[in-house]
């Protein structure tokens, strides 16, 4: 947020306008309603964001102390659409630390634009989280990589904002965040390498890797030729996500961590005849649920005790 509160948008007073507004563009005031929907039945303050991606559902399991509310629920959210994607925001504290998870998000490819897509960071930086840890399914590009391999996203490349789609298009309120924001500090280097840490504490350390993740809008799996050429770039995992949401949580000045589960290996050879299918992604995600779940725990406590979050329970 800026710290005058002010704000190049003209703010508009009656309630209905600003809801009709809320179908072409989230309006800050849109997502301060859609915030307050939320905070007015939550009893605390989540500290933590957490995106669940396909088949990591299980990760917020293991949050404590549960208020739930299905997306169809939240005013202006979008709807999940994807199998794997359980569709619902749960509140409630993971190693006792207050916290907020997506169990499910939205892709580009269902038909959001990409500011639809991330809204549910702002509505989270609104509710007061200052990290977000943001999870997802991809393909293994780098030949180091196996199924079951953890990547820790160490820079991504917005392919998509190539082409100027980027979440960040249009009028820029300073409420949120700059007009230009800088992306060379996206992912927190002091959180990179405690996250290696915890990975080698909760059995993870063998499989777990640092690299480069690019977004594709999908939703479709690459060609050999793309596979190839992102392979050049010096892209290590695929995806059809993530980097929205980060460049929306770095706008607003929130700390990211992001990690990617490897659930298929990318076809970069014509005699291959194997094809990636979301089935076997969302299955990969169900065989690391465990190791996951701690893997995330670990990350959250050390965020708080780090940043001496409050945490206690209800
Ligand atoms: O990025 P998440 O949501 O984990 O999902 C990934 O897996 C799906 C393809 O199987 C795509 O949606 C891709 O983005
Ligand atoms: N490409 C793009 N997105 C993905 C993949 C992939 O190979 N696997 C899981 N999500």
């Amino acid at each position: 947020m800026s710290s005058d509160g002010k704000s190049s948008q003209k703010s508009f007073g009656n309630k209905p306008f600003i809801l009709f507004l809320c179908f072409f563009r989230y309006t800050y005031e849109c997502l301060v309603d859609t915030a307050k929907y939320l905070s007015d039945k939550v009893p605390f303050k989540p500290k933590v964001g957490i995106i669940c991606g396909s088949g990591l559902g299980s990760l917020a399991d293991a949050i404590e102390n549960r208020i739930e509310f299905p997306y169809e629920k939240i005013p202006n959210f979008p709807l999940s659409t994807v199998e794997g994607h359980v569709g619902q925001l749960v509140f409630g504290y993971l190693s006792n630390v207050p916290v907020v998870c997506m169990q499910g998000r939205f892709h580009y490819y269902e038909g959001y634009p990409l500011w639809k897509c991330a809204m549910p960071v702002r509505v989270m930086k609104l509710l007061g989280i200052t990290h977000l840890i943001a999870s997802n399914a991809a393909g293994g590009l780098n030949k180091d990589y196996k199924v079951g391999d953890i990547m820790i996203v160490k820079d991504h490349i917005n392919l998509m904002g190539f082409a100027g789609n980027n979440p960040l298009q249009g009028p820029n309120d300073d409420r949120f965040g700059p007009r230009f924001p800088p992306m060379n500090r996206a992912y927190d280097k002091e959180l990179i390498e405690k996250a290696k840490v915890i990975a080698k504490e909760v059995g993870l350390g063998d499989i777990v890797h640092e690299g480069v993740y690019t977004c594709l809008g999908g939703p479709n799996f690459e060609t050999v030729a793309e596979l190839r050429m992102l392979g050049m770039l010096g892209v290590d995992a695929v995806g059809m996500s993530t980097v929205h949401e980060v460049i929306t949580a770095r706008h607003s000045n929130i700390t990211v961590f992001a990690f990617s589960l490897i659930t298929n290996l990318c076809v970069t050879e014509y005699h291959k005849n194997d094809e990636a299918n979301h089935d076997e992604v969302i299955d990969v995600g169900k065989m690391r649920q465990k190791e996951l779940t701690k893997f995330v725990q670990g990350v959250v406590k050390y965020v708080a005790d780090e940043n001496k979050l409050v945490s206690k329970m209800l």
